[in-house]
């Protein structure tokens, strides 16, 4: 008998492809989604090492991220298409990049593009008890399956592309349990506010969150996947939801999910995927359903979450010193006075869209408060971007766009559009948006953008009433019902569907465990697979020992990576070049009569600041948000080395340590305390890795005993280790895994190359019933 074990453990236990004694797992990687913009570094740095793409089959890419939403009707090719100079390059590297390494790709002119969170389980790409990556942070997407699925940086883009794993440590588990029903006119991401609204950015730190409970179970494919969509947001590496009835109906019938005896086999072994009675979570959390109403965000974090009922925050209400000074800078830059009723406050602009809310019922949700009405004359613009080529197709076969229009709604093409404005989607500074995305963070849709997040529903109805509406009290317009079609024809193959329900769950693999513990190597000598003079470009790392530097002191909580490289600079094809975008929005502004960028007094444009080489951190979860490596490299070539923070967002602490950059975890009273007080008098603290040590640099004083750090980052940050380099030295190991993979998990074989070229999705994807309105 094995321990109890929760659906995380066993989706890791079965990807196991070895274990080091300090700890540190090498787990096997069955879907490797793509996107434009964090991939073109990665496949550089295969090119330059004389790597191929592993397994071509588990990969699938995209564009999604930088492609304009206006119409594709006159669409020839990508030069012509795409005006914005970098954007075009992103999406033309990327173009070349999979006829190079031979990549399944969905295109411009392919129907199924689409985001990238959307596509993967659209096509039956993403499978229960798979796991599943991207360079983009929103993977956790696919935990919605019972995937282990989330975010990693280019450089593990890199490496998955080359081992097809990734070196992981094992995280804890959480359980955020939703008991009872939901109420009338409550939706999936009402709930995911609220939940992260109750545990905060920083909440789920270092866990894998199962999202369990009636309301979860009640809920549809598309409402789980919002949900898991943003346990990114609070703080988790993944969020998983148990595979059952409604997940294998969604699956069955699509491009990629298994067919005929594949299809029983895999939907055994689904059935085996579900916390065992007296799993140990290391967190337990319980809400109750009937606690949700309609929510929105306030601030610039998404946990700033309140009902709509509810009015503005005061900061004159709260006591603690970072919160309330946090507060007042987002209501400064919100533009809101602190008491105003939410209801009262009007919008600009409304986004729908987004691989939180950009699926076919989200539309639907959104059609239905928009028909037969028409958008506020103060709203300027109302975007409504369908999250991929075959939603868009669904939603006007079922005459949704023409809902959009007659309401004054802009009806667009699939992308990721304004959730972050990398293609022309932006708002104008100033603006206030009712949003559907994930994100509030200052500058994310658009230099001094007022972002509020909410459910479709409610982004349509401000959109109508031109202020924050509460959905309860909204007045549908029910006439004229059977007219409206919202009616697809349903998926014969879906409907169709047998299963197989026998619960028989599949053993555990004992004949992998004995073998995959070693060591770490003692020696590592890395395999010199480079062509010549061309490193890789994760290779040749900078070795980290000891530094001495002053520490220059940012008093803040919650810095997204999204501040440290604003969106703008992401469009670079390069790892370097990136100084200047460091902390754009916060070192510069626009000098109104020259245009130019003039320094603010940000900390690191002040002496003796602007040469440190550690930054000191006093408030929680310092790179939180996006996955982009571009935070560390543009952190790197302004010169700074370490940064000491209370806590760290998970992917960003990854990308640091890969690019030879060291995060320290320090507890904020000891920040408070010993360090930054050093930082502030501009004087200099020693750094010393190898003894996981602290110091002031003039007293020696010992500040920090004792810092954690895994042992397995610790050797690769002492010994500036390629790790790529080091994981193809497992080839045995990953070779012998796939062999058995190959059996027991027959029904991945193939993956993405299974996909067949089509001009345009003809019947439904989606098993839909005639809407009721
Ligand atoms: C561009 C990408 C790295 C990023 C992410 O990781 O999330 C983006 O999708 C975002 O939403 O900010
Ligand atoms: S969060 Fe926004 S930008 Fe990021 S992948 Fe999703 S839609 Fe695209």
């Amino acid at each position: 008998m094995t321990n109890p074990r929760t659906l995380y453990d066993k989706v890791f236990d079965d990807h196991v492809v070895h274990k080091d004694e300090s700890g540190s797992y090498l787990l096997y990687i069955d879907r490797h989604l793509v996107h434009e913009v964090t991939s073109p570094q990665a496949f550089e740095g295969l090119k330059n090492a004389g790597r191929p793409v592993r397994r071509t089959d588990c990969t699938l890419a995209t564009v999604d991220h930088n492609i304009p939403t206006i119409s594709r009707a006159n669409f020839k090719d990508t030069d012509t298409f795409i005006e914005q100079e970098d954007s075009r390059l992103q999406v033309k590297t990327l173009e070349q990049n999979v006829k190079d390494f031979d990549v399944t790709f969905f295109g411009m002119s392919d129907s199924r593009q689409g985001i990238v969170h959307i596509v993967g389980p659209e096509q039956g790409f993403t499978l229960p008890g798979t796991t599943v990556v991207c360079g983009d942070s929103h993977t956790s997407t696919h935990g919605a399956f019972g995937a282990l699925a989330f975010g990693i940086g280019t450089s593990e883009v890199e490496h998955v592309l080359a081992t097809q794993t990734i070196i992981q440590a094992k995280s804890k588990n959480m359980r955020i349990t939703i008991d009872g029903d939901l109420l009338e006119g409550i939706t999936s991401k009402d709930l995911v506010l609220h939940v992260i609204g109750v545990i905060g950015t920083a909440g789920g730190t270092g866990t894998v969150i199962e999202f369990a409970g009636k309301a979860i179970e009640n809920l549809s494919m598309e409402a789980r996947m919002s949900i898991c969509n943003m346990a990114i947001e609070a703080g988790a590496r993944a969020g998983m939801i148990k595979p059952d009835q409604t997940t294998f109906d969604y699956i069955k019938g699509r491009p990629l999910a298994p067919k005929g005896d594949e299809w029983e086999k895999a939907l055994k072994y689904w059935k085996s995927l579900h916390s065992d009675e007296g799993a140990h979570f290391d967190y337990d959390i319980k809400i109750k359903a009937s606690d949700i109403v309609p929510t929105i965000t306030w601030g610039n974090s998404p946990q700033d979450a309140l009902p709509i009922t509810a009015s503005v925050p005061d900061p004159s209400n709260v006591s603690d010193p970072i919160k309330k000074s946090g507060m007042e800078r987002a209501l400064k830059y919100q533009g809101l006075t602190p008491n105003t009723p939410f209801k009262e406050i009007k919008i600009d602009k409304a986004f729908i869209g987004s691989c939180t809310n950009a699926r076919i019922e989200d539309l639907r949700a959104a059609a239905k408060v928009a028909k037969g009405h028409k958008k506020a004359d103060n709203v300027k613009l109302v975007l409504v971007v369908p999250g991929s080529g075959l939603i868009k197709q669904q939603a006007e076969r079922e005459g949704l766009d023409k809902i959009f229009e007659n309401a004054g709604f802009s009806w667009r093409e699939a992308g990721c559009s304004m959730c972050l404005g990398m293609n022309p989607d932006i708002l104008d500074p100033e603006e206030r948006c009712a949003s559907t995305s994930n994100r509030n963070f200052e500058g994310r849709q658009g230099a001094a953008s007022r972002t509020h997040l909410m459910s479709p529903a409610m982004a349509a109805a401000a959109a109508i009433k031109g202020h924050f509406t509460d959905i309860r009290e909204y007045d549908y317009d029910l006439t004229d019902e059977p007219s409206i079609a919202i009616q697809a024809e349903e998926d014969k193959e879906l409907q169709d569907a047998v299963y197989e329900h026998e619960k028989q769950p599949i053993e555990s693999n004992p004949s992998l465990e004995d073998d995959r513990l070693n060591d770490i190597p003692k020696e590592p000598e890395q395999k010199k697979t480079k062509v010549a003079g061309a490193p890789s470009a994760a290779g040749g790392m900078d070795k980290f020992t000891t530094l001495t530097s002053i520490a220059a002191p940012l008093d803040k909580a919650n810095v997204d990576t999204d501040a440290i490289i604003p969106k703008q600079f992401l469009k670079t094809i390069k790892r370097t070049g990136l100084k200047n975008g460091l902390f754009y929005e916060l070192r510069f502004v626009k000098d109104p009569a020259t245009g130019k960028d003039v320094e603010t007094d940000f900390v690191l444009n002040v002496e003796p600041y602007r040469t440190s080489e550690i930054l000191c951190v006093t408030g929680d979860n310092f790179g939180c948000g996006s996955s982009r490596e571009h935070a560390p490299w543009a952190l790197k070539d302004f010169g700074i080395k370490c940064i000491i923070a209370p806590s760290f967002g998970d992917i960003f602490y990854n990308n640091t340590c890969k690019n030879g950059l060291l995060p320290i975890r320090v507890p904020q009273d000891i920040i408070v305390l010993k360090l930054h007080p050093i930082a502030t008098a501009g004087k200099k603290l020693t750094v010393d890795l190898p003894n996981q040590k602290i110091l002031n640099a003039e007293s020696g004083e010992v500040l920090v005993d004792h810092f954690e750090i895994e042992e397995f980052r610790k050797h690769c940050l002492v010994n500036g280790l390629d790790d790529i380099g080091l994981t193809l030295q497992k080839e045995e190991f990953i070779s012998k895994y796939e062999a058995q993979r190959k059996d027991r998990f027959s029904f991945l074989e193939g993956g993405s190359k299974l996909i067949k070229p089509i001009k345009g999705a003809k019947k439904s994807l989606y098993g839909v019933k005639a809407q009721e309105w």
